[in-house]
């Protein structure tokens, strides 16, 4: 049975990693897959790794309907045999929609890949309709980790190292900022008290915890 699975996880955890990996498989056995995308950070139409792996994809624009979009390319004589949606945290939930439908009414398999949660720890719409609607949602294996070394399991966007809790859900970025508008992944304890690797690094400096000379 074609199925809608969701691959999610914190930022920098591997999934762009793992749809080119299910993409290299499958063509690799001459399957042909639709790939879509949404402001990946290498660019307009492009699917990217950090490990420096990077393919082709249709960026998906605001309103686009994803199912009318196969549709029209299967009956125009092209070839998809599944299809894959990176950063689907920034589709819209109607497109998640859509998604579905081609799993059900087109009997292709679609992975989705995002992130569940915003920098504020909220759902983003998209992720929030994959997990009301996947048939199975896989959290990856190879766990990003907090700077104390738990899993991390929460985004935080930081400005020069410290993390702020103000503005847009949307800003495309990166980890390892550490001027600018940047993301660090924390664990929830972590992220409850804002503490990120700077901000911690800076407080085990303080005054108030260096060791009192004795007299
Ligand atoms: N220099 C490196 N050597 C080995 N692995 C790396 C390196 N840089 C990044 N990675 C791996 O790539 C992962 C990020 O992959 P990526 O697919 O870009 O993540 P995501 O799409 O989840 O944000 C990191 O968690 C790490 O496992
Ligand atoms: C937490 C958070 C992230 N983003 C952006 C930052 C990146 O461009 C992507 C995530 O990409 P990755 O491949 O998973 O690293 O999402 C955002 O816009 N808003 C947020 O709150």
């Amino acid at each position: 049975m074609p199925e809608l699975v969701f691959f999610s996880g914190t930022m920098d955890c591997g999934k762009s990693t793992l749809a080119l990996q299910i993409e290299h498989n499958r063509s690799a056995r001459g399957l042909v897959g639709m790939i879509f995308t949404r402001d990946d950070r290498a660019g307009e139409g492009k699917l990217s790794s950090r490990l420096g792996l990077v393919t082709d994809a249709v960026e998906v624009e605001d309103g686009q309907d994803l199912y009318a979009y196969l549709v029209d390319h299967l009956s125009q004589g092209g070839r998809a045999d599944y299809v894959i949606a990176d950063e689907a945290q920034f589709l819209a939930p109607e497109q998640i929609d859509q998604l579905a439908r081609v799993v059900d009414d087109l009997s292709l398999d679609v992975y989705a890949f995002g992130i569940t949660t915003d920098f504020r720890s909220k759902l983003f719409p998209g992720s929030q309709r994959l997990v009301e609607l996947a048939d199975r949602v896989e959290v990856l294996q190879v766990e990003a980790l907090c700077w104390c070394g738990a899993r991390a399991t929460h985004n935080a966007r930081t400005i020069g190292g410290a993390m702020v809790v103000e503005g847009a859900q949307v800003v495309v970025g990166d980890v390892n900022q550490s001027e600018a508008i940047g993301y660090e992944v924390l664990c929830r304890r972590h992220h409850r008290r804002r503490m990120t690797a700077a901000t911690a690094r800076a407080a085990a400096l303080s005054p108030d915890v260096l060791p009192v000379p004795s007299a």
